[in-house]
C-alpha cells in the first residue's frame, strides 16, 4: 500500500479534531464579543463604592468574572493599564430583579428575552427572575420549563433565573413538584385571584400549603399574588353598574384594599407553620407587589414579629404615581393591585424606610399597545400591568429623594434582599468571591423620558414613565465582568446565563 493511503486515516482524525475544535470554538462567544471591554482581569475605580461595609473610594479589581480584590484609596497601589475610572459615579452592586414577565416564548411581541433583557443591562439590572406567566406555556412542569430556557439560551444580556408556576394542575402533585424543582425553578409562584391568563388558574389556601411543603424540603420560596376577589361595589371587566369605565376612580373601586387584606389574612393561617419548630419550618412565603400600606401590611408587621418566614416587596409605580394623578383614559397605568392615594403611598415609602417591606421588585408586566386600549381608554378591559423594566433605579432613587433614600438602603432593597429570596449567594453585594455584577451610575444627572431617550422596551409607548424628567443616569453596566452595556449601547452577542437552583 502506498503510504499517502496509510496515512489517510491519521489525516482524517486529524481533520476531525481539527473541524471539532472549530465548531466548539464558534459556539463559544469571544469575551470581545460579550463584553464592550477587552479585559478579563481590571480594576473598576470610583470614589462613590457601596460595599456592605459603606461607600468606599477605592478600586474593584474584577478577574475571570468574579470580584478578587476590594481596594481602598489610600492602599491603591496599582497603575495599571486595565483601568476604568468612573470618577465621581457610583458602583453598586446590579439590581437583582426577582418579578419580571418576559413573555417568551408564546408572546414575545409582548416582551421577549432579548428585548426585556436589554432593557434591564440598560437599567442596571444584572439579574432578572423571570415569572411563570404570560408567556405560553405557563412554566408549570418540566417540560414548560425547558422550552423557557431554549427560548432563553444565547438570547439573554443578563442573567436569568425562572420561578415556577403552582396551579391547581400540579399542587397536590408532589413528584410534580419536585421535579420542577430539581429541574431548577428558583422556587414557585402563585394567584390567589384570576391572573388574566387562562393557563394560570388561581389557588387556594390548600393548594398553597400543598405547595409549602414541598418548598420547605428545598429551602425556596413561594411568592404570592395576595388578593382575594371580593364581592365589591363593582364587579370588574364590564359590569360597572353604569359607571364611567374611562374613570381611574372606577377602576379603583372595582379592586379595593380589602382584597388584599383578606388575601393577607388567609395566608397567615398557612405562614404560621413556617416558624422554627413548625411543620414547615424551613418554607418561607414572599407577598409580592403589596399595594395597600394600611391593614395588610399592619398584618404582614405582626406575623413577622411573630416569627413567620414572610417577606414582602413593593414596586416603583406605587411609590412614584397616586390615584389623584392618573387621568381618565390613561390605562398605562392600569395594575393590579391598583395604584392607590397619596396617603397610601407615603405610608408605603414609611413603611420601605423603616424597613417593614423588605425589598423592591418591577413587576414589569407589559403587553402589545392594542391591549392597554390606549385609544379607548377603557380601564376595565385593558390589560393590568405596568411596563417599567428599565427605569426602576432612577424612579426609586428620583421619588425617594423626598423620604431620604440613601445609596445603601437602594442597595439593600434592589440587591441584598432580592439575592437572598432567589437564593443567589454569588450575587447581590460587591464582596470578594461574589460574580462581578455591578452598575456604575450618576444619581445627580438628570434626564427627560423623550422620544429622544433610548427606549429598550418592546413597546415604549406603553410604559408609564414616559413624559417624566428623572434623576440617575446608568452609565455602565457588568455582569460577571463583561461589560453588556455602556452609555447607550449593548455588547454585540448576550452572554448572560440562565440559572437554574441546585
Ligand atoms: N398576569 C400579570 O402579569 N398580572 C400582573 N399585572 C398586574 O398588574 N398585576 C399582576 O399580577
Ligand atoms: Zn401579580
Ligand atoms: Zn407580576
Amino acid at each position: 500500500m502506498d503510504l499517502q493511503w496509510r496515512l489517510l486515516p491519521l489525516l482524517m482524525l486529524l481533520a476531525s479534531i481539527f473541524i471539532l475544535f472549530f465548531i466548539q470554538d464558534s459556539s463559544k462567544p469571544s469575551r470581545k464579543d460579550c463584553s464592550l471591554l477587552p479585559y478579563n482581569h481590571f480594576w473598576i475605580k470610583s470614589k462613590r463604592i457601596v460595599t456592605p461595609q459603606g461607600i468606599i473610594s477605592g478600586a474593584v479589581e474584577v478577574n475571570g468574572g468574579n470580584i478578587v480584590s476590594i481596594v481602598k484609596e489610600e492602599d491603591w497601589k496599582a497603575k495599571s493599564k486595565e483601568l476604568v475610572d468612573y470618577g465621581e459615579a457610583v458602583v453598586m452592586p446590579g439590581l437583582i430583579d426577582v418579578h419580571a414577565h418576559l413573555d417568551d416564548p408564546g408572546r414575545a411581541e409582548w416582551e421577549g428575552f432579548p428585548s426585556g433583557t436589554k432593557a434591564a443591562a440598560a437599567g442596571g439590572i444584572t439579574t432578572l427572575i423571570d415569572m411563570p406567566l404570560n408567556s405560553f406555556p405557563s412554566t408549570v412542569s418540566t417540560e414548560t420549563l425547558k422550552l423557557k430556557i431554549e427560548a432563553a439560551e444565547k438570547k439573554i444580556y443578563v442573567d436569568v433565573g425562572f420561578w415556577g408556576g403552582l396551579v391547581p394542575e400540579n399542587a397536590f402533585n408532589a413528584t410534580a413538584l419536585e421535579a420542577l424543582l430539581l429541574a431548577g425553578v428558583l422556587g414557585l409562584k402563585s394567584f390567589m385571584c384570576p391572573s388574566g391568563i387562562n393557563d394560570f388558574p388561581m389557588t387556594n389556601t390548600s393548594h398553597i400549603k400543598e405547595g409549602l411543603a414541598v418548598l420547605a424540603k428545598y429551602r425556596r420560596p413561594l411568592l404570592v399574588h395576595a388578593e382575594i376577589q371580593e364581592k365589591s361595589e363593582l364587579l370588574s371587566e364590564g359590569e360597572n353598574g353604569g359607571d364611567d369605565p374611562r374613570s381611574y376612580a372606577t377602576y379603583l373601586k372595582t379592586r379595593p384594599p380589602s382584597w388584599e387584606e383578606a388575601a393577607i389574612r388567609e395566608l397567615l393561617t398557612v405562614t404560621e407553620d413556617t416558624r422554627l419548630g413548625g411543620p414547615a419550618e424551613g418554607a418561607h412565603l414572599h407577598v409580592v407587589h403589596l399595594s395597600d400600606a394600611s391593614s395588610s401590611l399592619q398584618l404582614i408587621k405582626e406575623a413577622k414579629s411573630r416569627g413567620d418566614s414572610l417577606t414582602v416587596e413593593t414596586c416603583p409605580h406605587y411609590l412614584a404615581f397616586s390615584a389623584e394623578e392618573i387621568q381618565d383614559g390613561d390605562t398605562r397605568f392600569k395594575c393590579a393591585p391598583p395604584i392607590r392615594d397619596t396617603s397610601n403611598k407615603e405610608k408605603l415609602w414609611e413603611a420601605l424606610m423603616e424597613g417593614h417591606i423588605d425589598l423592591l421588585s418591577s413587576d414589569h408586566s407589559p403587553t402589545v399597545p392594542d391591549l392597554k386600549l390606549l385609544s379607548d381608554g377603557n380601564f376595565l378591559r385593558a390589560w393590568g400591568g405596568i411596563s417599567s423594566l428599565q427605569f426602576v433605579l432612577p424612579v426609586t432613587w428620583s421619588y425617594g429623594q423626598k423620604y431620604g433614600v440613601t445609596l445603601e438602603q437602594l442597595t439593600q432593597l434592589w440587591s441584598e434582599r432580592p439575592a437572598k429570596l432567589a437564593g443567589q449567594d454569588s450575587k447581590g453585594a460587591i464582596a470578594i468571591g461574589n460574580h462581578a455584577d455591578m452598575v456604575v451610575w450618576e444619581p445627580e444627572a438628570e434626564f427627560d423620558l423623550n422620544a429622544n431617550y433610548p427606549v429598550f422596551i418592546k413597546n415604549p409607548s406603553i410604559s408609564a414613565y414616559l413624559g417624566k424628567r428623572l434623576s440617575g443616569k446608568v452609565l455602565a453596566t457588568f455582569v460577571r465582568g463583561n461589560l453588556v452595556f455602556k452609555e447607550g449601547n449593548h455588547a454585540p452577542t448576550p452572554c448572560g446565563a440562565p440559572i437554574l437552583a441546585t
